[in-house]
């Protein structure tokens, strides 16, 4: 049989003490995959199909109200990013709304009010969501090779993780971007998507789709897992394409890094192994401003477009 391209993981082994076999196999497929184009799947992951559905519902509720209801929570505070309800730029290609939210206690938080329950539940969904997070990390550091722990003890500080909303209006007939094509800045991004679809991956220059499946959730590798391991494993390049007739509803949690880190190949990955530095190091928050900039004022030129060649060191 084939191999799907995107493999799904089946978590609940990682969630045990116990090392048995089923972790073994699904170690060597996360390596294969986060090697080759940066993407796979979790089921078993430990959150419930209904707090996902409930979610979902509440955001939905949500980005269906008035615009002048959704700007009471317009992000008003000088976060590091834009806490709150907002939606791209006009100029921009991107078509989506979202509403970002820091972890459940950070004063950056700018939560609407209505629908009532929706705090309550995406905080509870954050707050289970990141703890996957830190298990995929973990995972990612065996299959790496790094020491026990090296990239807990690295990325120690959960107060830069976030987690957008996100609504994607439905395409028209001439136009049908969601999100261009990209790759995260981060670390791990976890994403819970509805059952419409449009997220696809880059593989071999092919555009392959995410397809949703209920209580999946779908992790990529970002930027910064892809310059400390020296281009080991691969931030994937994705976007969302969006279909017509019915919106379409994400969450997609960013497991982050604190901005005052400096990121750069490790030495595991060059010098021990006597392989060159394929970036020079730089302060995350520099580079995670420098994308930020890419959204709120988006270059003319696409290339233009900062991403992670600003730091590539070439051969
Ligand atoms: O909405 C999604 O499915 C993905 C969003 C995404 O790729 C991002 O925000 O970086
Ligand atoms: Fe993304």
């Amino acid at each position: 049989m084939v191999e799907p391209i995107i493999p799904t993981i089946d978590l609940s082994p990682f969630l045990k003490e116990n090392k048995d076999d089923n972790k073994k196999k699904a170690m060597e497929t996360i390596t294969k995959a986060c090697s080759e184009y940066g993407f796979f799947q979790i089921v078993n992951h430990g959150i419930s199909l209904d707090l996902m559905k409930q979610a979902m519902e509440l955001s939905k509720t949500f980005f269906n109200y008035s615009d002048e209801e959704k700007n009471k929570s317009s992000p008003s505070s000088n976060a590091p990013l834009p806490a709150g309800y907002s939606r791209q730029p006009s100029h921009s290609p991107d078509k989506n709304e979202y509403l970002l939210v820091f972890p459940p206690r950070s004063n950056f938080n700018v939560y609407p009010e209505n629908p009532p329950q929706l705090r309550e539940v995406v905080e509870e969904l954050f707050a289970q969501t990141s703890k996957i997070g830190v298990v995929i990390e973990n995972i990612i550091n065996e299959c790496l090779g790094l020491p026990p722990n090296f990239l807990k003890e690295f990325n120690n500080d959960r107060s830069w993780d976030i987690m957008v909303a996100f609504r994607y209006i439905p395409a028209s007939n001439n136009e049908n971007v969601g999100l261009r094509e990209h790759q995260d800045v981060n670390c791990v991004t976890l994403v819970l998507q509805d059952e419409v679809g449009g997220l696809e991956v880059l593989s071999n220059e092919e555009w392959v789709p995410v397809v949703p499946a209920e209580g999946t959730i779908v992790v990529n590798v970002g930027d910064v897992i892809q310059v400390l391991s020296n281009k080991k494993f691969k931030s994937a390049s994705h976007r969302v394409v969006r279909k017509g007739e019915k919106s379409r509803y994400s969450f997609a949690f960013f497991h982050n890094l604190n901005g005052e880190k400096w990121v750069e190949p490790l030495p595991q990955f060059t010098k021990e192994i006597g392989e060159s530095p394929k970036y020079r190091g730089f302060l995350y928050k520099e580079y995670q401003e420098l994308r930020m900039r890419n959204k709120t004022h988006p270059p003319f030129r696409p290339e233009d477009i900062i991403n992670l060649t600003h730091y590539a060191i070439d051969d």
